[in-house]
């Protein structure tokens, strides 16, 4: 028992405690973007070929749980990547919702003339497919041919006529560097390079470069020498976004550390889904519900509601007949079951109790 003084004090701290300014509940937070890629860096390496209507649903169950960028596709070569072929089928499915954003890739000038073809069917008054697209590149010549049949500076120089004409109808353009830590051909990359292709894509317009690790086998040391390289070179932060593939289990421990270099923009596939069909060994990107979860009560806010994005990954795993690779997506499955079970065992207490007070 305490003693009544004791017992005082005791109540005093507790009051102090209450009355105690919450930092991050009251303090502005601060807007990371997520732009959510399972759609298109999710599922262009399963081994499955995933229907367009089923891509347009997982889009739209993405749209729901309250994400406002979400990747939908990729005008790339169905004979490269025959998993993005339904991509303009997915585009007229899905539902399309104004002021959000939904990006594809475009490898070319062919591919964005297919997209401008798509556009230009749709009226005025329509919301339109899409108004942003992704062009790709890489640190590593060995790693641009095996993806794009060309070198990192042929790459450039196509980009650039399709970012130009992109533009000039009215698209917003974003850029993707590929290997940017490691290359699986070609080993270490310098982040000299990176800066370098960086600047490129963001001198022919891009608004914002997308830096991929696309082995995922960068960590927070490697992640932080690249940041402060490009950085330090002239780019600032504000233009950058993480994209990390989760391969050794470092995702978002990157995104903690360029957090830190003051970059708010993270790539994330839900169910942590993805692949590079052209990075061998790497599996998924980090995981949306991971990334959602690491951020949850800290001085950042996010878009998308945890609980409704883990179960779109539950779904689409089950879908997929795959594992979901999200942690927290797999705690949260696991919390969803016990929860389920104790509600069944409430409601057949409920009726033995009922059967047993007519007895
Ligand atoms: C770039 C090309 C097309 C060059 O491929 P190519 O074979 O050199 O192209 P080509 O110009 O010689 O054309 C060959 C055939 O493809 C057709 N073609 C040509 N272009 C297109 C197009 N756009 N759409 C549809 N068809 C196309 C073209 O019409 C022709 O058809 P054919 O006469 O033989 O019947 C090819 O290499 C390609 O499509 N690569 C895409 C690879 C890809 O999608 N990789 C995955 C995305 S990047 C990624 O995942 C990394 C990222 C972004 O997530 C970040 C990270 O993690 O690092």
């Amino acid at each position: 028992m305490f003693s009544r003084t004791a017992a005082r004090s005791i109540l005093q701290r507790r009051a102090l405690l209450a009355a105690r300014p919450r930092a991050y509940a009251t303090a502005a937070r601060e807007h990371v973007r997520i732009v959510e890629v399972g759609p298109r860096d999710g599922l262009q390496n399963e081994s499955t070929v995933v229907s367009p209507e089923v891509k347009a649903e997982l889009i739209n169950r993405l749209t729901k749980a309250g994400l406002d960028i979400i990747e939908s596709g990729s005008f790339v070569s169905p004979k490269w990547v025959p998993q993005m072929a339904g991509t303009p089928e997915v585009l007229k499915l899905m539902e399309r919702q104004k002021g959000l954003h939904y990006p594809v890739l475009v490898p070319n000038m062919k591919g964005l003339e297919l997209l401008l073809d798509l556009l230009s069917q749709q009226s005025k008054s329509e919301v339109p497919y899409t108004d942003e697209i992704a062009v790709f590149t890489a640190a590593s010549d060995a790693f641009s041919k095996a993806n794009t049949n060309c070198t990192v500076a042929e790459s450039l120089e196509r980009l650039s006529s399709v970012a130009k004409r992109a533009i000039k109808e009215g698209l917003r353009v974003r850029g993707y560097v590929s290997v940017v830590i490691d290359c699986p051909y070609s080993g270490k990359v310098d982040p000299v390079k990176v800066k370098g292709v960086s600047q490129a894509l963001l001198d022919m317009g891009c608004y914002e470069v997308s830096l991929g690790d696309t082995v995922g086998t960068g960590n927070p040391t490697t992640v932080d020498r690249l940041l402060r390289t490009v950085i330090d070179g002239g780019i600032p932060a504000s233009k950058l976004a993480g994209h990390f593939h989760d391969t050794y289990g470092m995702g978002v421990a990157n995104i903690l550390t360029a957090l830190n270099h003051g970059v708010r923009t993270f790539d994330s596939a839900v169910g942590g889904l993805g692949g590079c069909p052209f990075s061998p060994g790497a599996t998924g990107n980090v995981a949306t519900e991971d990334v959602l979860y690491a951020l949850r009560g800290s001085q950042y806010e996010t878009p998308g509601d945890l609980e409704a994005v883990a179960e779109v990954g539950t779904w689409i795993s089950k879908t997929l007949k795959r594992q979901n690779a999200s942690r927290v997506g797999r705690a949260l499955e696991a919390r969803r079951a016990r929860e389920q079970l104790e509600k069944e065992r409430e409601n057949d207490g409920g009726a033995a109790e009922l059967i047993a007070a007519k007895l």
